[in-house]
């Protein structure tokens, strides 16, 4: 069923293709689309482009071991599936098909509170970890119940989006009125913060006068021990770029950071994710494991953003594509393209561990400065 006229699929990129050519044009530009000039989703690809790997030779990688721990649960690689929103947009089984795909790999799913299935039901189908994004909403009372939901279904961490007091000016939402249809709903939100949705405007995202109404700006720094306070799950922070808040987040105790400009779909003209990382790593200083998202397409980006000192990195569109273009199966092709695109790009670079992945097999600017920061010690618990 995936198959095209070459055949199966052999990169995430054709799976772009095959989800294109599937999908209604407004869910299509939904998925593929950014703030303003997209800059900032161009910026994300050509970093990774701009990476030279340098690879070492006579270093036995007959096994290449991609196994790992994730905020203290064992992975089959260092990957994941961001959170994103109403997988129904993509395949009917919505986030029951990513998180079967993703537990074939026994690697972590973010669910958005903004799916489209019920956390239970995801729950139930899932067989590797799963975590919970949420945004900050006015009603602190269903956020808190969202939260006790998850605990209760077995989520092991939850992960605060902080990029995102409004919506980014998303240009081709606006065009095509984006709205979703009447089927797909956010029953997680049981209907209290869900108005504006199927809202069609002409010239305006439904999803921006959504979140316009119901995710509370004012989040800051010291809100951050209420949410603590009711949870006992590690609590990770999406959406840092800079040096100074890294180094905030890390004294105030936070369990992890996704380095993320939310796929370009935010501040259009934010820093590359690749391009922030070397500094967010360097102001943590192993005092909580760092993540990357935006722009992995490929093992050999996934390899780059580890040896940069990312933990692990999560991957955004192309599980939609591959979900798009042939529900859980696409999903788990795509996942397992890109573990297998990484076990090569590691044994072709004389990388036969995760622990091998250091600096030294990059070349460019940033990673000589990272090398210079005398990483003697590689920082407790990066992997
Ligand atoms: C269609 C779509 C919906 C998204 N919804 C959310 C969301 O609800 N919450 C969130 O924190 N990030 C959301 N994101 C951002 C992703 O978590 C992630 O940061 C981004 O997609 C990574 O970049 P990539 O798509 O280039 O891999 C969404 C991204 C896309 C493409
Ligand atoms: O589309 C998104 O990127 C996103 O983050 C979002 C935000 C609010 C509602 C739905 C999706």
């Amino acid at each position: 069923m995936t198959d095209t006229a070459l055949g199966r699929p052999l990169t995430v990129e054709e799976y772009a293709r095959l989800a294109q050519a599937r999908l209604p044009g407004a869910t299509w530009h939904y998925f593929d689309g950014g703030a303003g000039t997209e800059s900032t989703v161009e910026g994300n690809l050509a970093a990774f482009r701009r990476v030279r790997i340098r690879p070492r030779v006579l270093n036995d990688v007959s096994r290449c071991d991609l196994s790992t721990t994730i905020l203290g649960d064992p992975v089959g690689a260092p990957l994941g599936v961001a959170p994103m929103a109403y997988h129904e947009l993509a395949c009917e089984e919505g986030e029951l098909a990513t998180v079967e795909a993703a537990g074939e790999l026994r690697v972590p799913t973010v669910v958005g509170i903004f799916a489209s299935r019920t956390f239970e039901d995801i729950a139930a189908h899932a067989t590797g970890p799963l975590w919970l994004q949420l945004y900050w909403l006015h009603r602190r009372d269903v956020l808190e119940r969202v939260v006790r939901r998850a605990e209760d279904a077995g989520f092991r961490a939850l992960v605060l989006t902080v990029d995102t007091p409004r919506l980014g000016r998303r240009l081709r939402e606006a065009r095509h009125g984006f709205h979703l249809p009447p089927h797909i709903t956010a029953p997680n939100l049981d209907g209290e913060v869900t108005g504006f949705l199927h809202e069609r405007k002409d010239g305006s995202s439904a999803l921006s006068r959504h979140a316009d109404a119901f995710i509370d700006p004012s989040l800051s720094w010291s809100d951050l021990d209420w949410l603590r306070s009711r949870t006992r799950l590690p609590l990770v922070l999406k959406g840092v770029l800079t040096a100074e808040d890294a180094a905030r987040a890390a004294e105030q105790g936070i369990d992890g950071l996704v380095v993320s400009n939310h796929g370009g779909r935010q501040l259009d003209g934010a820093a590359a994710t690749m391009d922030a990382l070397p500094d967010v790593v360097r102001a943590v200083a192993g005092r909580c494991p760092v993540f990357l998202d935006g722009g992995v397409r490929s093992g050999t980006d996934v390899l780059k953003a580890l040896a940069l000192g990312a933990q692990a990195v999560f991957l955004g569109r192309p599980v939609l594509w591959g979900l798009a273009a042939n529900g859980e199966a696409g999903a788990r092709h795509v996942l397992t393209l890109l573990r297998d695109e990484l076990e090569d790009a590691m044994a072709l670079s004389g990388c036969p561990s995760l622990a091998s992945l250091t600096p030294e097999r990059l070349d460019c600017e940033r990673a000589a400065a990272a090398r210079n920061d005398a990483h003697d010690d590689p920082p407790e618990g990066r992997r």
